[in-house]
């Protein structure tokens, strides 16, 4: 009886542990299943990311179909991590957009198909916070992952030896692990307390996670990502603001720079010393910039270099200063020198006006002298010569000059050679010229006179002289004047000219005297 009873008993034990058994068996390949299906739901919220990340994600699905090839998997989420923390300026409003659109992307059975539309339909056009819309999301994702399907023989080496006995403790380690193998492989840039919460989820995956709690640890998993997205987009706003900041003062450094060398001629060697250490510095920032692997050393980097630009040009602006003080010393003496200059030339200017009018003036009447003559024939010969104006030359002699300073004296003779010069000069226009050629002498050049206008000319100067009456001291004298006149002809020369005038005058001489004679 007892033999029977414990035959039976063991029995019951024997037919109990075998359902309890079978019962994990069912759980721990419902448990593989919805591990594998939540990978699968975990790369379609990634697809569409990338194009390089797609086929990997597809892979990695396909993988996930068949009998699982651990190898073959961790080959893949490798590259996928790797392409993931390419893909670093990912959004989040860009992330909560995938999740709606490869909500939508599901195809499902009919009766959750109907419910997931419905729900894409909502999510589009009211977008609701984050935190809804990924409860939401879990909602509908526990509920196709619920009912079971068929099941998949378990990978021998994926379930923890500790944990073989308990199919359903396999289940949720697996899940856990793979959920912070995961987690482990997103490099994305963690800041500390962002490392902190990743380690602390990384852990409680580790320690596996119940089945009840799968679709919490999803979202604690998409809510650190998105996290980390979210803080990788404050911190490149922070950079590039911190970037424009330093491109700012590089520009307000620039613009100083140029004011500083503008009109500089002699600073070439400076400026171009200054120009090599600031484009050093330049390329040092943008080895920085491509090196630097955060905000914070980046910064310092920019800000070491901008304080080394600061220095080179402190110090060129403080050389340049000095130069610039030297050169406004030397620019004051030398205005100085040529200010004193500028006076000794004017005088001496003066002094020579004056000596050059004292070479051409004649002392006694006033008159140009014979030495101005000579320089204005000269000039009025070229001209001729050049243009064809008709030039007069007149040569004048007062008569008997010498009975004059005989019985008057010869101050008295000096008086009547200035009234005769007055006398001549007076009886021409602008444009004339006349002349004291030497004692008694007198010579006149008229230009643009023909011969005949040149002899009336001369013929109304000679009548003057011959009514005037000369005051002289304690009387006036009369006297005569004889003219022998020419033009410039084809083949003269200014000597031949006169001598040909000069003629004229003798034969007026040889005349009878107070007349005028044309040759
Ligand atoms: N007072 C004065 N006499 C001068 C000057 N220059 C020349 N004479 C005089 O002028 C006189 C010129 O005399 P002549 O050359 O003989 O001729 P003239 O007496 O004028 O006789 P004709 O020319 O033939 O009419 C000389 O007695 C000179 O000394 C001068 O600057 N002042």
């Amino acid at each position: 009886m007892n033999a029977a009873n414990d035959a039976t008993e063991w029995k019951r034990k024997y037919f109990e542990v075998l359902r309890e058994l079978e019962r994990k068996e069912r759980d721990w390949s419902l448990g593989q299943e919805l591990l594998t299906l939540a990978v699968r739901r975990l790369s379609l919220l990634a697809q569409g990311l990338d194009t390089r990340l797609d086929p990997h994600l597809e892979s990695l699905r396909a993988g996930l179909r068949g009998e699982l090839d651990p190898p073959r998997l961790r080959a893949d989420l490798g590259r996928i991590t790797q392409l993931l923390d390419e893909l670093r300026d990912l959004g989040k409003n860009g992330l909560d957009d995938e999740l709606v659109r490869l909500l939508g992307l599901l195809r499902l059975s009919t009766s959750r198909q109907a419910a997931v539309d419905n729900l894409v339909v909502r999510l589009r056009q009211t977008p609701p916070p984050r935190e809804a819309l990924i409860e939401a999301i879990a909602v509908e994702l526990n509920q196709v992952l619920l009912p079971p399907t068929a099941a998949a023989p378990p990978p021998a080496a994926a379930i923890p030896a500790a944990a073989a006995a308990d199919p359903a403790r396999s289940a949720e380690l697996l899940f856990g692990s793979t959920l912070a193998e995961l987690l482990d492989g997103i490099r994305l840039a963690w800041t500390p307390p962002l490392e902190q919460a990743r380690e602390a989820l990384r852990q409680r995956l580790a320690a596996g996670i119940e089945q009840s709690g799968w679709h919490t640890a999803l979202d604690a998993c998409v809510e650190l990502v998105n996290r980390a997205v979210a803080e990788l987009g404050g911190e490149r706003d922070e950079l590039r603001r911190f970037l424009e900041q330093v491109t700012e003062r590089l520009l307000a450094l620039e613009a100083l720079l140029r004011e500083q060398a503008a009109g500089v001629v002699e600073a070439r060697g400076g400026r171009a010393a200054l120009e090599g250490a600031v484009g050093a510095e330049m390329r040092g920032m943008r080895e920085g910039v491509e090196r630097a692997r955060d905000l914070d050393s980046l910064k310092r980097n920019m800000l070491a270099r901008v304080e080394q630009i600061d220095r080179h040009l402190q110090a060129f602006r403080s050389a340049e200063e000095g130069r610039l003080a030297r050169i406004d010393e030397r620019v004051r003496s030398l205005s100085a020198q040529l200010s004193s200059m500028h006076e000794e030339t004017r005088a001496l200017r003066g002094l020579l006006a004056e000596q050059d009018e004292r070479l051409q003036r004649d002392p006694l009447t006033g008159l140009n002298n014979r030495f101005a003559y000579d320089e204005r024939l000269q000039r009025e010969f070229v001209h001729w010569q050049a243009h064809g104006q008709p030039l007069a030359l007149l040569v004048w002699d007062i008569d008997h000059f010498k009975r004059i300073n005989d019985t008057l004296g010869h101050a008295i003779g000096d008086q009547v050679l200035v009234g005769v010069g007055r006398g001549l000069a007076s009886g021409l226009r602008g444009g004339d010229f006349v002349a004291r050629y030497g004692g008694e002498e007198f010579v006149m050049l008229l230009p643009g006179v023909d011969l005949d206008s040149a002899r009336g000319i001369a013929e109304r100067i000679r009548a003057e002289v011959a009514t005037t009456h000369f005051p002289v001291t304690g009387s006036d004298v009369a006297v005569t004047v004889s003219c022998g006149l020419t033009l410039l002809r084809e083949g003269d020369t200014p000597r031949g000219c006169f001598e040909r005038a000069d003629q004229g005058l003798l034969a007026a001489k040889r005349g009878g005297r107070n007349r005028c004679v044309a040759v």
